[in-house]
C-alpha cells in the first residue's frame, strides 16, 4: 500500500480511484462493510484508496503526558487497511483542531487533484465541527466537481451504529467482550517488551511488560485473559499463547502509572525487546491494592486456575513455576 502523508495538497493522481472518507480508528465492523462494498464498485483499472482525516484530538494520558487514545494508532491501522485490499492511503495530519477542518477545502481543492472516480462514505459520516452527519453537504460540493457519492448503510449492533466512539467507550470501562463483538476481532495492542522492576518472576508470574503503547485506548484497570501473539523469527511465524493481561496501575507495589502486562500460560523464555501483540479476550477482575505480596499471589493463582478454566487447559502449568529465566 502506498502512503501519502498530507499536509497541505496532495500530488495530482491520474489513476482513477474508488475513494473511502472517514478516520477509520478501530476498522471496526462498520468500516469492514464500507471496505468491502468500495471494493465492490471497483472497475477494471479502478485503486481502492482511504482518505483518513485524523481528526482525532490529542488527551491528556498522564500529568504531564499527551498521546491519543486510539484503538488502532497509525501503524495498525495501515496494517489492516492493506489486509482489506487498500493499495493507496492518503493520511491527514493528526494534530489539527477538528473546527480547522473544512470540507469545502477537501472536496473542492485536495479530492478535485486525485482522479475520483466515487466516493465512498458511511451514512454517520460526521468531519469537523458539526455533530450531524456531512454527507448532505458531501455530495453537494462533489456534485460541483462532478463526483458521485456512495453511501454505504451503517452496520447496527443493539439497534444502534457501531461507532468508533462507542468502543472507545466500551474499552476504557473495561467491557472488552462487548468491545470485541464490534470491532469484529479482539481489541489488541502492540508493542515492545521491556524490563520493570523484577517482582513478577519472584511472584511465580513473570509478566511481559508492554512499552510505546501510549497511543491505544487504555482498558479499564484489571485482570483479562487475553492471547499474545509474538513474531518466531528463526521459523518466519507468528506464535499464539494464552495469557492473563495485567492492564493497570499496580497499587500494591507501588505503581504510578498505567501498564499493561502479560504473563504467558505455559511459556518459558525471553521476551524482552520483541513486539508482541496481546488481544484482550475477556475481562475477570478489577484491579485490587492487596495488603501484602502473598494476598497478590494468592489472587493470581486463583486468577490462572479460572483462566486455564475457561480456556480449557490442564490446571497445572506444563512448566515450573520457577523455571530459570
Ligand atoms: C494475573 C495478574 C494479576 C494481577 N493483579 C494485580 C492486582 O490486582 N493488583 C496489583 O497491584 N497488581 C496486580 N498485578 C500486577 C503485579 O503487581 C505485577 O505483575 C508485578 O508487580 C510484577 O511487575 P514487574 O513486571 O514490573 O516485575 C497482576 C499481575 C498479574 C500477572
Ligand atoms: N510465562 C511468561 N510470561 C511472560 N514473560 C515471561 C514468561 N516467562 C519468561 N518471561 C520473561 O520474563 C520477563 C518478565 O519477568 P519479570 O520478573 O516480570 O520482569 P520485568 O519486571 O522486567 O517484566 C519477560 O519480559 C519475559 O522475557
Amino acid at each position: 500500500m502506498e502512503v501519502i502523508n498530507i499536509t497541505n495538497l496532495p500530488p495530482v493522481n491520474k489513476e482513477p480511484l474508488v475513494l473511502c472518507l472517514g478516520q477509520f480508528d478501530g476498522l471496526h465492523r462498520g468500516h469492514q462493510y464500507l471496505l468491502e462494498q468500495a471494493r465492490q464498485l471497483l472497475e477494471l483499472d479502478d485503486t481502492l484508496a482511504v482518505w483518513s482525516f485524523n481528526l482525532h484530538p490529542p488527551v491528556m494520558k498522564e500529568e504531564d503526558k499527551i498521546g491519543l487514545s486510539l484503538l488502532t494508532p497509525v501503524a495498525e491501522r495501515r496494517n489492516l487497511l492493506v489486509s482489506y485490499g487498500v493499495k493507496k492511503l492518503y493520511e491527514g495530519p493528526s494534530f489539527i483542531d477538528p473546527a480547522e477542518f473544512s470540507l469545502e477545502t477537501f472536496v473542492l481543492e485536495q479530492a478535485a487533484l486525485l482522479n475520483v472516480r466515487q466516493i465512498v462514505v458511511g451514512e454517520t459520516f460526521c468531519v469537523g465541527n458539526e455533530s450531524a452527519s456531512s454527507v448532505e453537504m458531501l455530495q453537494q460540493l462533489c456534485n460541483q466537481i462532478g463526483t458521485p457519492v456512495t453511501v454505504v448503510p451503517a452496520i447496527k449492533y443493539d439497534g444502534r451504529a457501531i461507532s468508533s466512539t462507542t468502543i472507545r467507550e466500551q474499552v476504557k470501562a473495561g467491557q472488552v467482550g462487548l468491545a470485541n463483538e464490534l470491532l469484529g476481532r479482539h481489541y489488541t495492542i502492540q508493542g515492545i517488551v521491556a524490563h520493570g522492576n523484577k517482582i513478577g518472576r519472584t511472584l511465580g508470574f513473570p509478566t511481559a511488560n508492554l512499552d510505546h503503547i501510549d497511543d491505544y485506548v487504555e482498558p479499564s484497570p484489571g485482570v483479562y485473559m487475553g492471547m499474545t501473539e509474538i513474531y518466531d523469527s528463526k521459523n518466519d511465524r507468528m506464535e499464539s499463547w494464552k495469557c492473563l493481561i495485567s492492564a493497570g496501575y499496580r497499587p500494591t507495589v507501588g505503581g504510578k502509572t498505567y501498564k499493561v502486562e502479560a504473563y504467558l500460560l505455559d511459556y518459558s523464555g525471553d521476551l524482552y525487546g520483541q513486539t508482541i501483540s496481546v488481544s484482550f479476550v475477556e475481562r475477570l477482575r478489577g484491579e485490587i491494592r492487596f495488603p501484602s505480596l502473598d494476598a497478590l499471589i494468592v489472587q493470581m493463582h486463583e486468577d490462572e486456575r479460572k483462566a486455564r478454566e475457561a480456556f480449557g487447559m490442564p490446571t497445572t502449568r506444563s512448566v515450573p513455576v520457577d523455571s530459570p529465566l
